[in-house]
């Protein structure tokens, strides 16, 4: 069953958005992909937001560049946890992106991630899942153990390099 949906203002913005939807392949997260535009189609827009809870879906991951108006939208208008990506484009790297989308009005919140963080949407997504998911809770534990040991191996490497320096 589908229980994210991942949608960005333009096809131009899935390079980045499909970073998402590999966190959610890896976690086996079924997900669909679409190009939701508040610009440019509002009234499918509205209708995506506002049927999206309806038709089983738990989270929804809306990414957009410049004047990134569609996860604000949605938000208002679904009642699911909505995560919105600042997507960067050629001028002001995504600045403007995630002023749009991080700077929401009291009562409709966006869960906003880093200019370009659609991974870390993604993974935001598994954990919201995996809240009333014990499995998926699992995957994300073991997920966060092999994230530290490559952190740990890091280190290693490091030391081992400064440790030849300094000899
Ligand atoms: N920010 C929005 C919205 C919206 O917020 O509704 N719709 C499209 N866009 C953004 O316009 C940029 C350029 O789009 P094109 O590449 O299609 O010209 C994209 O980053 C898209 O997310």
């Amino acid at each position: 069953m589908v229980t994210v949906g991942i949608v960005m203002g333009s096809d131009s913005d899935w390079p980045v958005m499909r970073l998402a939807a590999e966190a959610l392949a890896e976690f086996g997260v079924a997900f669909e992909a679409d190009v939701v535009s508040a610009h440019r189609m509002p009234e499918e827009m509205i209708a995506y937001g506002a049927g999206a809870a309806g038709r089983g879906l738990k989270v929804i991951i809306a990414g957009a560049g410049g004047a990134a108006h569609l996860p604000g939208m949605l938000a208002s208008v679904t009642p699911l946890p909505v995560i919105g990506v600042p997507v960067p484009l050629k001028y002001l790297d995504g600045m403007d992106s995630l002023l749009s989308i991080v700077q929401m009005p009291a009562g409709v919140p966006v869960a906003t991630v880093a200019v370009g963080g659609a991974r870390n949407a993604g993974l935001l997504a598994v954990r919201i899942l995996a809240a009333a998911d014990e499995g998926l809770r699992a995957k994300m534990e073991a997920f966060q153990v092999a994230l530290k040991e490559q952190a740990h191996a890091k280190g290693e490497r490091l030391r081992a390099e400064a440790a030849q320096l300094g000899a």
